[in-house]
């Protein structure tokens, strides 16, 4: 199957919220081309020595989408357009053309993995794709093996990690963690080879509780200890029962605020007294309006973490 590609011509600043707006919109898989040199920290996380010499930095950025052709109505692409231009009230989209051109659809299932190498998220954790190998691991350094497939969660985000530095500064060894929209299943995997007593990793996505699972396997996690789930803690009251909700000493969500928001009017209720809530996947414009969901929902707010243009809630029931 061949799938429809748009390239949208932007500028680097208006990337990160471009890249939200399309996935608010149930447009993932989106591609980025821009200049922006790697910072000297981020270049001793990655693996890589020599990085190819793109020129200076321009300001400019490419950004690439993908639609099914058999979703690729004109009202489709102008809802898009339509909310992108919207944006120019926030940020500089720049001249925002678009052009269209087609693909086959395993260069862009499988095209990304070419650019993922083993990276450090800090100190302590190498993330290291499946397929590839890394030398000289550091001695009680974690090497966490991942193969996302087609869901979220390669460690790269801003979101993933503020949610792990907030996972290691707070996990106890005695917790029971809820991971809601586990994604690859990253978060669970760190937090058990961090040496979590009990996990219960959901989704709503299929293919990534698939993924979660596997990649639980290919960590060696103890599966008598940890559950994979599929569903929606926010509005199915039966796969609440089954999720065990109230059970959990902290529980994690990396999604977007427009689902943090909902998930904090239900989640309260479910949880222990005391536990924790560390929610991210926030971009710095719904910062207000996540936080009032919280304190009106009755959490007491912990911490609140920034990166990029993300932010990160840690908060007590
Ligand atoms: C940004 S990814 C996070 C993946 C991973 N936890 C990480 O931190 O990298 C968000 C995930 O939440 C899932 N999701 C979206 N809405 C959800 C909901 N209402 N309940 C559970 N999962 C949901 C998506 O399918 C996606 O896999």
């Amino acid at each position: 199957m061949r799938w429809n590609k748009y390239t949208l011509s932007t500028t680097t600043q208006a990337v990160d919220l471009i890249s939200y707006t399309l996935g608010e919109m149930g447009i993932e898989g989106i591609e980025i081309q821009d200049k922006v040199p790697l910072s000297e920290e981020d270049k001793k996380k990655m693996f890589i020595d020599i990085l190819p010499d793109l020129g200076p930095d321009d300001g400019k950025a490419l950004v690439s989408f993908y639609i099914d052709p058999s979703q690729d109505h004109e009202d489709t692409i102008q809802r898009v357009l339509n909310e992108i231009y919207g944006l120019r009230d926030f940020v500089d989209i720049g001249e925002a053309t678009i052009t269209k051109s087609q693909t086959a659809d395993e260069d862009w299932m499988n095209n990304w993995k070419k650019y993922w190498k083993p990276f450090k998220v800090d100190d302590a954790i190498i993330i290291k794709p499946t397929w590839e190998t890394v030398d000289d691991v550091p001695e009680g350094t974690l090497v966490v093996e991942l193969d996302p497939g087609t869901s979220f969660g390669t460690g790269m985000h801003h979101t993933t990690r503020l949610c792990i530095t907030q996972i290691k500064k707070y996990l106890q060894p005695e917790y029971k963690l809820l991971d809601v929209g586990c994604g690859s299943g990253i978060l669970t995997i760190i937090s058990m080879l961090l040496g979590c007593r009990e996990a219960t990793a959901t989704d709503i996505d299929p293919h990534a509780v698939d993924a979660a699972v596997e990649n639980a396997k290919g960590n060696h996690l103890d599966m008598s200890r940890c559950r994979f789930l599929c569903g929606d803690v926010i509005s199915d009251n039966e796969f609440c029962e089954t999720v065990d909700m109230g059970q959990y000493d902290m529980v994690v969500a990396n999604i977007l605020a427009d689902v943090i928001i909902p998930l904090s009017k239900v989640l309260r209720e479910h949880m222990k007294p005391g536990a924790l809530f560390v929610s991210s996947g926030i971009i710095d414009m719904k910062e207000e309006a996540v936080r009032q969901a919280l304190l009106e929902n009755g959490f007491e707010i912990v911490e609140v973490t920034y990166s990029g243009e993300w932010v990160s809630f840690t908060v007590r029931a």
